[in-house]
């Protein structure tokens, strides 16, 4: 029972929360959504059918896709509450009279479609499951060929078994194009796969026994192989999952060479022989020697013989292209060629063939049979494939661009290429030609946002792929969209219930944040390390700098100017050099904070205003609150300084890499935050994770140090490519894609006391009504203690108190205040004993009785108390 509830948790993934806040009656929405998104059959489509629609969620995402005024009809043994926009019954989808119920509801109609997601309701043996899938899935492709309009679209669900390649045949014999897919949003435990199937063939007359699962699965056992396909794509090879043929032990044959020479189906041969040999067997053979003995028998064409498992498609063509010279040389085709005369025009190629195969074909000695297919069709399937490797081609020339851009932007931002490359000596991308050249950057007017440093190219750029994108991929673009948005509603209302999402998002904020200052990879900095927010003076300067140095056309503006300026190297060092040092790393170094004091002081003492800027060496860094006062200049990080405090004063150091989901969910669960812990001035860290307290035993020990520990921060994880992913997707992943850290035992064993020592602790509840009653105690006591002062106090004498009343009034004092002391006790509440009888009779409460009461009659009662005399007389008689 137990193992059933975790393993129904495990079931509700992403898709199910999504479907829940979308309103989707089930998951199975998604594999939908995701289909459409692959296929797009909905959006055109006007009639629908939905075999087994139940609870709906199909019909809910058909509803919601398809036109306006669109017919859908959906079906299923169960009842499906209404839809709006469809029409839906109860049905079993095997009978007639379900049959009959659509005919009624789609009249003269075809379909577009006719999807079905069936699982029929056994829960038996996977086997019988699996075949009893397999006929609802016959049955509703029988309902798809009365129904669908040619052309249509057939979806469906298949269990994976061994009949699944049978049904498949089914399908391909009546459709024009069947593709086979697993949506992200089926489960990978799952053995359900869709199939796709498109250009319903109509064809006019139909074999029932073609759609009768005792034929269907039958027949199809033995369907022909296609060899030409296993020829030409020898690559594909599948497993023999059905077993070997009796008596064929060994798998492996082989035939003479001057077999495959006259053979009238070379391709099934090549297809499954091994071996085509040139071995002379008894009395020899006469024409294996002449065709050994050909000069066209070459090498090559042996060694290809020799194992025709190993060839690929080049070889196959060299082995057909020399059976075809031999076949010439023995005067083969000749023959033919005479015998068929005529007939030649009637085998007219193959549409659109041109392998060489297919030109033999063309003289009338092997075409293969190919299902008869009307020319409308066949241009249909043409154009789909047409399409499809189009958009292929297109979506993998789009992801190399996007993955080379992000590359650069990537390789900017790690200041792996210094601005002298970008500016100066860059070629290629960089370059004149290149994505980031430079003159068109100032030219589109965003140089200063670049000089800026916040890299807003990187946002830029993207914008420009999107609008390429959207009008290439709109429909998938919108499913991202919309996916994107229910998330965040997800989110928020789930942040709503839980605080600890709410604090999450936050600091997820914050630490993006963070990211955005620490990337700064062109920052113009103000020299005293602080970022220029008022970026526009500085670059407004450096536009007007350039236009007065260099004129016409090819005079570089803006940020080229800057970078040459940067180039002219200082103290010494080369161009190149000085860009390397002027990055961020640098800053800390070099200058410590007495330098940093003597310097300002000897500004002021100079008579500098030190705050203005204008002085001979600032300090590297301001103070928060110097940098929040200064005008123009941006704070940098304001956790920053209490983490270098943290470096300065604590043996544990608090690695701050860029911080990914891990971290955040280390800082809940472990370790606090660097600038939520100080305490007069020290860290006060709380360790409470056996990871935290292994890394702190294994840092006090010596066992490793803080440097090895930094290196250890940049991970797998720490630098992931995450752009372009919809935050669910990273949510999720984030949950599961972390670093696993190492736990002693020692470590493990120190948790485990400290948290039976937090344990022990009473709650806080407890405490505090412990703390109130100590409380009212002391000044109960406080009272006391004024009062018998009062009366100590209080002259004797005649009418007065004698010193006897004082210590009884006190002794009284003293009593009350011992029978209030456990706290106002709530008095037993009393029970109000009732007789019944008389005008008690009867049930219910008696009239003019409040609070609890007790009925007792009258015999009870005095039963009670003879039985009560009784025993106090037994009492005096022992006595
Ligand atoms: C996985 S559910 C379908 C979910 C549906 N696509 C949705 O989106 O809500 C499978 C359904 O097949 C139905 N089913 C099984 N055998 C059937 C039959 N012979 N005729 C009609 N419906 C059937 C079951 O009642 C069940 O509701």
């Amino acid at each position: 029972m137990a193992i059933q509830k975790k393993n129904a948790k495990a079931r509700l993934d992403k898709y199910y929360y999504l479907a829940k806040e979308k309103g989707y009656r089930a998951r199975a929405a998604f594999k939908l959504i995701q289909l459409n998104k692959k296929y797009s059959f909905l959006q055109s489509a006007k009639c629908l059918i939905d075999l087994c629609a139940a609870p709906g969620s199909w019909l809910q995402v058909a509803a919601e896709v398809m036109p306006a005024k669109s017919l859908i009809v959906g079906v299923d043994l169960a009842p499906i509450k209404p839809i709006p926009k469809t029409i839906t019954f109860q049905g079993d989808i095997t009978t007639e009279k379900c049959r009959s119920t659509i005919r009624g509801y789609i009249k003269t109609m075809k379909a577009d479609a006719v999807i079905h997601d069936g699982a029929p309701n056994v829960g038996t043996a996977w086997v019988q499951d699996a075949f009893s899938q397999n006929e609802l899935v016959l049955s509703s492709l029988k309902l798809a060929t009365e129904f669908l309009a040619p052309g249509g679209v057939f979806v469906t669900k298949v269990f994976r078994s061994k009949d699944s390649a049978k049904l498949e045949w089914i399908f391909k014999q009546l459709f024009a194009k069947v593709e086979q897919t697993k949506p992200p949003s089926s489960r990978n435990v799952s053995a359900e796969t869709f199939y796709v199937c498109r250009g319903y063939k109509a064809p006019k007359q139909l074999d029932p026994r073609f759609l009768d699962p005792k034929y269907a699965f039958a027949e199809v056992e033995d369907a022909a192989v296609n060899m030409e396909a296993k020829v030409f794509n020898p690559e594909k090879k599948k497993r023999k999952r059905d077993g070997y043929e009796e008596g064929d032990w060994t798998q492996f044959h082989e035939v003479p060479a001057s077999d495959f020479v006259q053979t009238q189906d070379p391709i099934k041969m090549l297809g499954s022989l091994n071996r085509l040999h040139f071995r002379q067997e008894g009395d020899g053979d006469i024409a294996l020697a002449a065709l050994d003995k050909l000069p066209e028998t070459t090498e090559e064409v042996r060694l290809c013989c020799q194992d025709l498992k190993v060839l690929g498609r080049k070889e196959f063509k060299l082995l057909l292209r020399w059976r075809m010279k031999a076949r010439d040389r023995f005067g083969f085709r000749q023959k033919k060629l005479t015998e068929l005369t005529g007939a030649s025009s009637t085998a007219t190629t193959a549409a659109g063939a041109t392998d060489d195969a297919v030109a033999e074909g063309a003289a009338g000695e092997e075409v293969a049979t190919l299902t008869p297919m009307s020319d409308e069709l066949r241009l249909q399937e043409e154009i789909l494939t047409l399409q499809e490797g189009q958009t292929k081609l297109k979506r993998k020339e789009r992801r190399k661009d996007n993955e080379r851009k992000q590359k650069e932007i990537t390789r900017m931002q790690m200041d792996m290429i210094t601005p002298t490359d970008v500016g100066i000596d860059a070629g290629g991308a960089m370059g004149d030609e290149g994505t980031f050249k430079l003159r068109d950057v100032d030219k589109a007017g965003i140089a200063r946002q670049i000089t800026r440093g916040k890299m807003y190219a990187e946002s830029e750029k993207p914008k420009v792929e999107e609008e390429v994108e959207e009008s290439e991929d709109e429909d998938g673009d919108r499913l991202e969209t919309e996916l994107d948005a229910m998330y965040e509603q997800y989110q928020a209302k789930r942040e709503d219930r839980d605080t600890k999402a709410k604090a999450k998002r936050i600091r997820r904020q914050t630490s993006g944040k963070d990211d955005e200052e620490e990337f700064e990879g062109f920052g113009k900095e103000g020299e005293d390390g602080a970022e220029t927010t008022d970026g526009e003076d500085s670059d407004a300067d450096l536009i007007e700098d350039s236009d007065e140095d260099m004129e016409g056309e090819d005079a570089p503006t803006g940020l080229l100017n800057e970078l040459r300026s940067n180039d002219d190297g200082k103290n010494g060092l080369s161009g190149r050099a000085t860009s390397f040092f002027q990055q961020d790393i640098f800053n800390d170094l070099g200058v410590d904070e007495e330098e940093e004091e003597d310097e300002a002081d000897l500004a002021r003492d100079s008579g500098v205003d030190v705050g203005s800027g204008e002085s001979l060496s600032p300090p590297l860094k301001p103070t928060t609150a110097e940098a929040e006062e200064s005008d123009g200049f941006e704070t940098e990080d304001e956790e920053a300084p209490a983490a270098e405090d943290d470096d300065d004063e604590s043996d544990i150091e608090v690695v701050r890499p860029a911080r990914t989901e891990d971290d955040e969910e280390d800082w809940t669960e472990g370790t606090q935050r660097p600038e939520q812990v100080e305490k007069e001035g020290r860290p006060n860290i709380d360790i409470i994770t056996a990871e935290a307290m292994t890394l702190a035993h294994a840092l006090a020990t010596g066992k490793v140090t803080k440097a090895q520990l930094e290196d250890d921060a940049f991970n797998t994880y720490s630098h992931r490519d995450t752009d372009g992913l919809p935050e669910w997707f990273l949510d999720d992943e984030g949950k599961h894609s972390k670093r696993q850290r190492p736990v002693t035992a020692e470590a493990a064993k120190a948790i485990k006391e400290k948290m039976k020592a937090l344990n022990a602790r009473p709650i806080k509840k407890v405490r505090e009504a412990k703390a109130r009653k100590t409380f009212r105690a002391a000044r109960r006591l406080e009272k006391l203690k004024k009062k018998s002062e009062g009366l100590m106090d209080e002259e004797g004498g005649v009418g007065g108190m004698s010193e006897r009343d004082k210590a009884g009034e006190i002794g009284k004092l003293m009593a009350k205040a011992k029978k209030t002391g456990g706290g106002k006790k709530k008095g037993k509440m009393e029970v109000k004993v009732v007789r019944s009888g008389g005008q008690n009779k009867g049930a219910g409460r008696p009239r003019g009785v409040k609070g609890k009461y007790k009925m007792v009659d009258d015999r009870l009662k005095k039963d009670v108390r003879g039985e009560k005399r009784a025993a106090k007389r037994n009492k005096k008689g022992r006595k």
